[in-house]
C-alpha cells in the first residue's frame, strides 16, 4: 500500500486548512447562529467583539486532525482506485480510470473519513460556537477552555457516544459528495490535458477549486444539518434524530435553511481545494 498519498494528503490538507479556517467560522456561526443578517454583519460582529483571533477559534485541533483525515480521504482515495483499476497514481495519466471507477474510490475516501473527522469536526464546531471575547478579568469564562477541554467536557457529559454526535449526518454528507469532489477534478484535468500528459499547475488549481466548489454546493444542505445536531446537545434543542433536525429546521425556517453558508462555503472552498491538490499533486510528483 503506497504510503505517499497519505503524508501528500496530510501536508496539502494543512495548507488548505489555514486558508480557509476563517472563512468556515462565518459558515459555521451562520448556520447554527440566528442572530446574523449576513456574511459581512458576521465578519463585522466577529472581528468587533473577538478582533482576528476570533476567525481562527477551533483550529488548533483541525491541525492536528487533517494528518489523520485528509490522509485517510487521499490514501484510501488512491489505494481504492488501485484495488479497482491497478494503475498507481503515476500509471493514472497514461491509463486514466473510468469516473465511475473514480465515483466508488472518492465515496470509499469520504465514508471512511467522516468517522475519523466526526470527533474533531464536533470539537471544532462547539469552540467555532463559543462568541464570547477572549477571557478578561471578572468576565464569566467561555463554556470550553479549549479543545482538550471540549472534548473531555462532552465525554464527561456524554459518554464516548457524545463525541460522534452528528456523525450519520456528516457521512452521509461526506459519502457522495467525495464521489463528485474527485469526479470533478479529474474531469476537469482530463478536458484541458493532452492524453498522457501531467496536468499543468494552472490546470490542477482551477480543478482543484471547482472540485471544491461544486463537491460544497451539493454538501451545504446535510452541512447545514450537521452543524445543528452537534450544537443541539448544548441547548435545551436536542432533536430526536437526523430527520427530526430536518423537519423541525424546515418548519421553522422554510427551505432555504438548507442554503445557509452556501456562499461562503463556495467561496472557501475554492481557495482551499485549490491549494490542496496543487500540493498534493506537486509532492506526489517530487517523491515520483
Ligand atoms: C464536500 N466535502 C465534504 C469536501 N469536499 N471535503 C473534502 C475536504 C477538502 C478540504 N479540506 C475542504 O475542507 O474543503
Amino acid at each position: 500500500m503506497p504510503a505517499e498519498e497519505f503524508v501528500a494528503g496530510w501536508i496539502s490538507g494543512a495548507l488548505g486548512l489555514v486558508l480557509g479556517h476563517p472563512f468556515d467560522t462565518v459558515k459555521v456561526r451562520l448556520q447554527t447562529q440566528t442572530t446574523y443578517q449576513g456574511i459581512i454583519d458576521c465578519m463585522v460582529k466577529t472581528y468587533r467583539h473577538e478582533s482576528l483571533l476570533g476567525f481562527f477559534k477551533g483550529m488548533s485541533f483541525p491541525i492536528v486532525s487533517i494528518a489523520v483525515v485528509n490522509s485517510v480521504l487521499f490514501g484510501v482515495y488512491s489505494n481504492a482506485l488501485l484495488a479497482l483499476t491497478a494503475t498507481s497514481h503515476q500509471e493514472r495519466r497514461a491509463q486514466p480510470p473510468s469516473y465511475t471507477h473514480v465515483f466508488i474510490a472518492g465515496c470509499t475516501g469520504g465514508f471512511l473519513q467522516a468517522y475519523c473527522l466526526a470527533p474533531f469536526d464536533l470539537i471544532k464546531v462547539r469552540l467555532q460556537n463559543q462568541t464570547e471575547p477572549r477571557a478578561q478579568p471578572g468576565s464569566p469564562p467561555p463554556r470550553y477552555r479549549g479543545p482538550v477541554h471540549c472534548a473531555a467536557s462532552i465525554f464527561q457529559a456524554e459518554g464516548p457516544r457524545g463525541l460522534f454526535r452528528g456523525a450519520w449526518a456528516l457521512t452521509l454528507r461526506d459519502t457522495p459528495t467525495l464521489g463528485i469532489y474527485f469526479v470533478t477534478y479529474e474531469w476537469l484535468c482530463h478536458q484541458s490535458t493532452p492524453d498522457g500528459q501531467n496536468p499543468s499547475s494552472a490546470t490542477v488549481l482551477v480543478a482543484g477549486g471547482f472540485a471544491g466548489i461544486t463537491s460544497w454546493v451539493t454538501a451545504t444542505p446535510l452541512d447545514v444539518i450537521k452543524s445543528r445536531m452537534q450544537m443541539a446537545g448544548l441547548e435545551q434543542r436536542a432533536y430526536r434524530g437526523l430527520l427530526d433536525c430536518v423537519v423541525s429546521s424546515v418548519r421553522q425556517e422554510g427551505l432555504g435553511v438548507f442554503f445557509r453558508g452556501l456562499t461562503i462555503n463556495s467561496a472557501r472552498a475554492f481557495p482551499v481545494n485549490a491549494v490542496t491538490f496543487l500540493s498534493y499533486e506537486y509532492l506526489l510528483h517530487s517523491w515520483g
